[in-house]
């Protein structure tokens, strides 16, 4: 394998069993988010999408802090504002930050430190989120005079009690782990330091489940989001019927019956 540069560095995955750890590597800056890290994340997103092998991702941060959003010392070189202008960008997606794009197997957030702005906007794209005690969330955009651009003004309102998104959103502040567990924007608070350990946890007890229901359950939730229950419950029929006849489906009850753990083929 050629060594990874520096840019590459900035981005680390590593495959556990059957899980994927993507870690944001810029601890120096609280792993505020750089362009090469952007292009990480989407590569590793299409590993996990791709690789039939992976049942499970977990995305964390190096040193003890999450993510601090955008890296505000280099918008003092080029504002996105005049990146945008220069065209290309299509702000409905920004695909490395899951605002338009949702994985097809479970992703989990293992918070520690600081998950500011981009860093709490990118925990609306997973679906498991695991905390330590010290974590802070916040989306801190208005305070420079920016904007959530990931996704905040429409996704944190459906995601936790309006009142609390709108505060969140327009004063800026940041809460404390146990203040975001009471408003459900994430699951669980560990103790610190041990939030990637809990969420390896759930990774595999996730990746031993049988691989085609795991993600059949997710092709549900995700395409039944704001559908009417009638035309939600067909979507949901036609993916348990797929499950029910696979061979996971035969595993499974048979492995019960002889009192031994199950297997998945995926097929
Ligand atoms: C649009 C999205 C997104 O919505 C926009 C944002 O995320 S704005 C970012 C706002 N961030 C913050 O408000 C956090 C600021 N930091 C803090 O409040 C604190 O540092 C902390 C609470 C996080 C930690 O406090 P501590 O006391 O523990 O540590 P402290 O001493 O303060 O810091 C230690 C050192 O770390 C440095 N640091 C901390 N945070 C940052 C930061 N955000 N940027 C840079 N450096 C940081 C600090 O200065 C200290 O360093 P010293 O040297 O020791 O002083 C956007 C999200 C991603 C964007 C895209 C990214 C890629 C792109 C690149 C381009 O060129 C074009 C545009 C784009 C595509 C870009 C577009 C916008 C986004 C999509």
């Amino acid at each position: 394998m050629p060594e990874k540069t520096p840019d590459e560095q900035q981005l680390v995955t590593e495959k556990r069993g059957h899980v994927l750890v993507v870690t944001m590597n810029r601890p120096e800056s609280r792993n505020a988010l750089s362009g090469a890290m952007l292009r990480g994340m989407e590569a590793a997103w299409d590993e996990v999408d791709a690789d039939p092998d992976i049942r499970a991702c977990i995305l964390t941060g190096a040193g003890g802090y999450f993510c601090a959003g955008a890296d505000l010392k280099s918008m003092n070189e080029k504002a996105p504002g005049d990146k945008f202008a220069e065209g290309g960008w299509d702000l409905t997606r920004l695909p490395a930050l899951l605002k338009g794009r949702r994985l097809s197997k479970p992703l989990i957030a293992a918070v520690e430190g600081p998950a500011i702005a981009g860093g709490t906007e990118i925990l609306q794209g997973t679906d498991i989120r695991i905390a330590g005690r010290s974590a802070r969330f916040g989306v801190a955009e208005a305070k420079w005079g920016l904007y959530p651009l990931a996704g905040s003004a429409v996704r944190l309102p459906r995601q936790i009690p309006y009142t609390v998104a709108m505060d969140l959103l327009l004063t800026a502040r940041s809460i404390s782990a146990d203040e975001a567990l009471e408003y459900g924007l994430i699951g669980r608070v560990v103790d610190d330091g041990t939030a990637l350990d809990a969420a390896l946890e759930v990774a595999e007890r996730i990746a031993a489940n049988g691989p085609l229901a795991v993600q059949a359950i997710m092709r549900t939730v995700r395409a039944t989001e704001g559908m009417h229950e009638e035309e939600a419950f067909r979507f949901d029929a036609e993916q348990g019927a797929a499950v029910f006849a696979s061979d996971d489906a035969k595993i499974g009850p048979r492995a019960f019956a002889r009192k031994e753990t199950p297997e998945f083929t995926g097929e």
